[in-house]
């Protein structure tokens, strides 16, 4: 019987905190033109001016988050794959990371030598986005013409309004939510605004008004990442059972002086400790695993400007990971995953 393997992609991370790997993952990953999409000589010498620092500055920021066992945004998914295993009984489950290792190409060349020639292809990012999913469809198709691999590919949808991922996403909040909180944050990774304007059908949908991605909907919502990210936030909100004062959100990550959407999560988390907010939960729906961006950047650093700010106490609610939730959610996502031709 022909089977289907499952092969799981994630963003991926530096080898190590070497400085050295810190710089050779933020090469290939912003030299991506899907990522700082400028063309090639000046996102070369952007990127090249931004490796001068920023090396150095990651892998600290990585050394302060770094496990025994390696990257946590690795290790976890590396969990999630061997949770989702047994359940996935059509054929084998693959990890691979869009940068650094296991890289796509490894996981697409392992499962073709295996005799595999259908594969579920299951990029791990739950709203839209050309620096993430359409990269790393592209990295696939690339790989499966350079190598003439004899593979059909079936591709996991973004998945930010589907019922599987936010009742798994409350699931996995309940405890923190039943704890007792001021206010709950959502921050989402955030993104240039340049790539939301380049993929907004209409052209002239996105950021011309207050609430447009509050109201997107048919093909402006499918590629907008922002209104994604509000129609995932509504979603949970409302299987939360939350009010609309409970909660908020906003958008983290920003890298450059480009402008990137808003809110930014740096000023809410000012603004909410101002208006009384002592008890902060915060929770990052854009990742689904844990990373130095939830851990880092919210769970050290948003905790102690929180503090600053005058807040108590900065709680972050940890990512899906492998909640026993989540895996079933997402075998059930991928069993859904349409043919790509
Ligand atoms: C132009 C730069 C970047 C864009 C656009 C971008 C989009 C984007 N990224 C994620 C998810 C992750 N990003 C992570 C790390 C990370 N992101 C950027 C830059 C952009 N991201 C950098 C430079 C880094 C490296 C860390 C740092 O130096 O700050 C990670 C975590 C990786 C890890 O090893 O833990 C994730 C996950 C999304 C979802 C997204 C667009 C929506
Ligand atoms: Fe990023
Ligand atoms: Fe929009």
């Amino acid at each position: 019987m022909a089977t289907q393997a499952l092969l799981l992609v994630n963003l991926g991370s530096p080898a190590s905190t070497e400085v050295a790997d810190v710089r050779r993952y933020l090469n290939q990953f912003l030299m991506d033109p899907y990522v700082v999409d400028l063309p090639w000589p000046l996102r070369r010498l952007l990127v090249s001016l931004i490796l001068v620092k920023r090396p150095a500055q990651s892998a600290h920021a990585y050394a302060s988050i770094w496990w025994p066992e390696g990257s946590p945004l690795v290790v976890l998914s590396r969990q999630l794959q061997e949770a989702v295993a047994p359940h996935w009984t059509q054929g084998p489950v693959e990890l691979a990371m869009r940068y650094g290792e296991p890289s796509i190409e490894q996981a697409l060349l392992r499962l073709a030598g295996q005799g595999t020639t259908q594969v579920t292809f299951a990029p791990l990012y739950p709203q839209f986005a050309d620096s993430t999913t359409t990269t790393a469809i592209e990295e696939a198709r690339r790989v499966i013409a350079a190598h003439r691999l004899n593979l059909q590919m079936s591709v996991l949808q973004p998945f930010y309004d589907q019922p599987e991922y936010l009742d798994a996403l409350v699931a996995s909040a309940r405890p923190y939510l039943d704890d007792g909180f001021d206010h709950l944050l959502l921050s989402f990774h955030g993104l240039p605004e340049r790539h939301l304007h380049k993929r907004d059908p209409s052209g002239n949908h996105c950021l011309k008004e207050a609430d447009c991605c509050q109201r997107a909907e048919g093909d402006v919502l499918a590629t907008c990442y922002r209104a994604q990210c509000f129609k995932a936030a509504e979603g949970f909100a409302e299987r939360a059972g939350l009010q609309p004062q409970q909660w908020s959100l906003a958008f983290q990550s920003r890298l450059g002086r480009a402008k990137w959407i808003e809110p930014y999560t740096e000023a809410r988390l000012d603004a909410l400790a101002q208006q009384g907010v002592r008890k902060l939960l915060v929770m990052c729906p854009a990742f689904v695993a844990d990373c130095i961006e939830t851990l880092e950047e919210i769970g050290d650093r948003g905790r102690e400007q929180f503090i600053a700010a005058g807040g108590e106490d900065l709680q972050l609610v940890p990512c899906l990971n492998a909640h026993p939730d989540w895996v079933q959610a997402l075998v059930t996502l991928c069993r859904r995953a349409p043919l790509q031709l």
